[in-house]
């Protein structure tokens, strides 16, 4: 199932999720099989409630599958997160108000007991990736939205996780500021040759980031369409009115379709 030439770095097969709750059952995730390459940039797009979050908190070891089996690294989900394997990128920037962008970008750090001359030179290196360099002292309330996801970033990349596991992290911010996230995180992906696993609802940017789109339909969450993008990896913003991007668009639209009658 994986194209890719790169080793298979998660690897899910036939996962099943239901969660009991006082409503009866949920099946938020049926028979989900997919292999995710080293290096791959992969988005998770499909209808509010399909599963997409509940897989990313399966692949990071925050939710245990009631069925099937998945593994991070040859390991289990909870092994790889305990060995650091991977960094979480919340919608919400989820920066301590208290403490400098400097201070939360440390705070993982300082809790997994990295000595004060390295947190320093880690939070200084992160900041260049995400061009935050300067501003290490500031609060979050003195950066813009899309300031305090990119001081998020950099806080899920400060110790070095190979895996990014980010859950609709642009999708509270003006089309805009996202367009140019979006290339930013690109160009952070093909600098730093991470392994990202990215949930969206917003096709273009599915297309325009991913090496690997996963098209997901709800009740139950499963996984409609697996799509290998022909783009090439330099992307400038304007390929998106090239005819390969408005194909692979098409696809897409058409996947979200099928799984889910006519609204998307
Ligand atoms: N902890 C939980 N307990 C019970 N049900 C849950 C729990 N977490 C998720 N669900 C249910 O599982 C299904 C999948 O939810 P999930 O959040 O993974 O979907 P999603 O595709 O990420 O949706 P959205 O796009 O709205 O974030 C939904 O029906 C949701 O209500």
């Amino acid at each position: 199932m994986n194209k890719s030439t790169q080793p298979v770095v998660i690897q899910a097969k036939n996962l099943d999720l239901t969660f009991q709750t006082n409503d009866g059952p949920v099946h938020a995730l049926k028979d989900v099989s997919l292999d995710i390459g080293k290096g791959e940039f992969v988005s998770f797009i499909g209808p509010s409630g399909c599963g997409k979050t509940t897989f990313l908190r399966v692949m990071a070891g925050l939710e245990t599958p009631t069925g099937g089996e998945i593994s991070v690294n040859g390991m289990t989900p909870d092994e790889a997160r305990k060995s650091r394997a991977y960094g979480y990128v919340f919608q919400a920037a989820g920066l301590y108000p208290w403490r400098t962008i400097g201070g939360n970008i440390r705070l993982p750090l300082e809790i997994m007991g990295y000595d004060k001359a390295d947190q320093a030179e880690r939070v200084k290196r992160v900041l260049e990736l995400v061009e935050l360099s300067g501003f290490e002292k500031k609060f979050p309330w003195q950066l813009s939205g899309g300031m305090q996801q990119r001081a998020s970033i950099a806080r899920a990349l400060a110790f070095d996780a190979e895996i990014l596991l980010m859950d609709e992290p642009f999708g509270a911010l003006d089309e805009i500021v996202r367009d140019h996230l979006n290339e930013q995180l690109l160009a952070l992906w093909a600098r730093t040759k991470k392994t990202i696993g990215f949930v969206t609802h917003s096709i273009p940017e599915a297309v325009y980031l991913s090496t690997k789109i996963v098209v997901m339909s709800p009740r139950p969450g499963r996984i409609s369409d697996v799509i290998d993008s022909p783009l090439p990896p330099e992307r400038p913003l304007d390929i998106r009115d090239s005819p390969e991007f408005i194909e692979l668009a098409h696809r897409v639209r058409d996947g979200l379709r099928e799984g889910h009658g006519d609204a998307v």
